[in-house]
């Protein structure tokens, strides 16, 4: 059967009917949905990135752009929790990975920044999935290019990823953030990381990290205060400046999400970090990533599956804004 039947809403293209079709069988897309060359324009583009060439630790967040599509094969179209269908309202499809250089990484920053600029030429949205983290700093010069200025910044993530270099190299999944501070692409007052925890190098990496002018939400935070008090704290210091979310998905406990390259104990639950997430509706958000998915460290898709749905809630945000 070559011509499968697909949920359509409001004249949009949405996710193949599971009730007709196996939705286990077949190439997937994220969420099942149409793929970009299957429909004539699309407002949000689920692209992935399938590049770990910048990693400290644990290799293998390349096939994370995989995973979660195999992963989300069990999304369903309507969102009880906002009551909400996000590819009702606009399209939604799935652009495929990036051709993307493994063995130059300039190369492949540059590339990753033509490419999503290319792909938000008709004004279209980037819902992007990693990869590692040094791809948030093309994806945000694109944002900010886009925007035509700086953007507000939320940054789930246990680490900081403002450090300066590693080995001597600026360019790695530890350093996107502060890069984008120097190139001025971050509206820092409005720039957040939430969840952070575990060591750091020394009391120097919160010092450079505040000189630049980001707030911090800690793991810790989170727990003592609630999902609702942090979103409505943070939606309050992003105002309605474009807003690019960026999700390490190591801001889950390693209990959520073991397929990950850098793990950290003591971190948020999915439930808490998906309703930070909805607490955050009325945001401008202009873009957003999900990366650090390591398929080879996964037990039973938990990290997939939990990628698979901050995506999905994720583009519920964007098909909003
Ligand atoms: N962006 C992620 N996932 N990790 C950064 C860890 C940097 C380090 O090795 O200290
Ligand atoms: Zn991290
Ligand atoms: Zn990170």
């Amino acid at each position: 059967m070559l011509d499968k039947p697909r949920v359509i809403e409001s004249g949009n293209l949405g996710p193949m009917d599971s009730a007709l079709v196996p939705r286990y069988g077949g190439a997937a897309t994220f969420a099942l949905l149409p793929r970009l060359d299957e429909v004539e324009r699309a407002d949000i583009k689920v692209v992935g990135v399938p590049f770990d060439s910048g990693v400290s630790y644990r290799p293998g967040a390349r096939f994370g752009p995989g995973h979660v599509r195999q992963s989300s094969r069990l999304l369903r179209p309507y969102n009880p929790a906002t009551d909400t269908s996000p590819f009702a309202q606009v399209q939604v499809a799935d652009a495929g990975d990036l051709a993307v250089n493994p063995f130059d990484l300039d190369e492949a920053i540059a590339s990753i920044q033509v490419d999503a600029l290319e792909l938000t030429e008709d004004g279209a949205r980037l819902l992007t999935i990693g990869g590692d983290h040094t791809i948030a700093l093309p994806l945000l010069r694109a944002a900010a290019e886009r925007a035509g200025g700086p953007v507000a910044l939320l940054h789930f993530d246990a680490h900081l990823d403002t450090w300066d270099s590693y080995f001597g190299a600026a360019y790695t999944h530890g350093t996107p953030f502060r890069r984008a501070a120097e190139e001025g692409l971050l509206a820092t007052e409005a720039a957040c990381h939430v969840g952070t925890r575990g060591p750091l190098y020394g009391r120097k990496d919160l010092d450079d990290d505040a000189r630049f002018g980001f707030g911090i939400v800690t793991s810790a935070d989170v727990y003592r205060q609630g999902a609702d008090a942090v979103a409505a704290r943070l939606a309050e210091r992003i105002g309605d400046r474009p807003l690019y979310v960026s999700v390490d998905i190591d801001v889950l406990d390693p209990a959520h999400a073991p397929g990950t390259g850098t793990p950290e104990a003591g971190g948020m639950s999915s439930r808490e970090l998906l309703e930070i997430l909805r607490g955050l509706r009325g945001a401008n958000l202009v873009g957003a990533d999900v990366v650090e998915v390591a398929p080879a460290y996964d037990h039973a898709e938990l990290t997939g599956i939990a990628a698979a749905h901050v995506a999905y809630d994720l583009i519920g945000l964007l098909e909003e804004s």
